[in-house]
């Protein structure tokens, strides 16, 4: 199985540095394309056997994946100026708010296509990546979920419910993290150094989230268990609530739709 990742930045570099850390896919044969040399020079640097080049079509010659990830915007262009075969290649992309229907005006309504929404946790292999499917078999599905279960938790989701999805998961991340470092400014004005601060919340964070997933369990029984009548936690639960934190956070969400 080859593949040809377009695209060498954040998302682009992370995967190809994940998939040579699997077991699905060689680094030989993952050939990494980018207008610019900096991030092929540092994927080399990680993987000298990972195939690095500045042209797109000399990237996409022999792959049995193309794996698109450039900007939204860039999608239309790349994709005009290569030869893709959709007879023989599979089409991934980790372009947001791109629609299937979009890539079919290009390549064609027959070519099998993936959505593949990763986080930036994915550089360190603790993604949660949606994928959705188009003209895919069940085996082509099942090699796209084992292949980024290796970079964390991998789930096949409709493409009607990716772009919530993207909010909750892709986004998402971005608010988790504007909630740690709030919480550390907070520790930071209370006397606290920052770095300890940041180890402090970000650690609180991961077991949180650790609660919820080993013990399948509900936030609300969770924060009960907290929270003493009378005590410290409530009187902080309910200034979040008067400062409207539950309303933020689902606005927010569905801000990023
Ligand atoms: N960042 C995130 O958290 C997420 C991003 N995505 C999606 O991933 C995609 C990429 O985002 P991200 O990795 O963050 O963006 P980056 O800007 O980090 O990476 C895009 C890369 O594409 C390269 N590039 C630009 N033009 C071309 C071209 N014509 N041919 C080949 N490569 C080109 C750029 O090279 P150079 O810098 O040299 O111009 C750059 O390395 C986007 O579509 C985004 O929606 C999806 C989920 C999460
Ligand atoms: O902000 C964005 O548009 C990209 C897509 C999902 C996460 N980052």
């Amino acid at each position: 199985m080859k593949i040809a990742i377009i695209g060498a930045g954040n998302m682009g570099g992370a995967i190809a540095r994940g998939i040579v850390q699997g077991s699905k896919v060689k680094a030989v044969d993952i050939t990494v394309a980018n207008p610019s040399n900096g991030k092929l020079d540092a994927l080399k640097a990680f993987n000298p056997e990972i195939n690095v080049t500045n042209n797109n079509q000399e990237a996409i010659e022999n792959a049995d994946i193309v794996l698109l990830a450039v900007k939204p915007w860039l999608v239309k262009s790349v994709l005009e100026n290569i030869s893709f075969d959709a007879k023989k290649q599979i089409l991934v992309t980790v372009a947001a708010g791109v629609a299937f229907t979009e890539y079919c005006k290009i390549i064609g309504e027959s070519a099998t296509i993936f959505r593949v929404i990763p986080n930036t946790a994915i550089s360190l292999l603790e993604s949660t990546t949606l994928i959705a499917s188009y003209n895919a078999s069940k085996e082509q599905e099942q090699f796209m979920l084992d292949l980024f279960d290796e970079m964390g938790l991998a789930m096949i989701i409709n493409e009607s419910q990716m772009s919530a999805a993207t909010a909750l998961t892709s986004c998402g991340i971005a608010y988790v993290l504007k909630y740690i470092h709030a919480a550390v400014e907070a520790g930071v004005e209370m006397g606290i150094y920052p770095k300890d601060a940041q180890k402090m919340v970000a650690q609180s964070v991961k077991g949180a989230a650790e609660l919820l997933l080993q013990n399948d369990t509900h936030p609300a029984i969770e924060i009960d268990k907290v929270t003493t009548p009378g005590g410290l936690t409530i009187k902080g639960l309910n200034e979040l609530e008067h400062a409207g934190f539950s309303s933020a956070i689902i606005r927010a969400m569905k801000a990023s739709r």
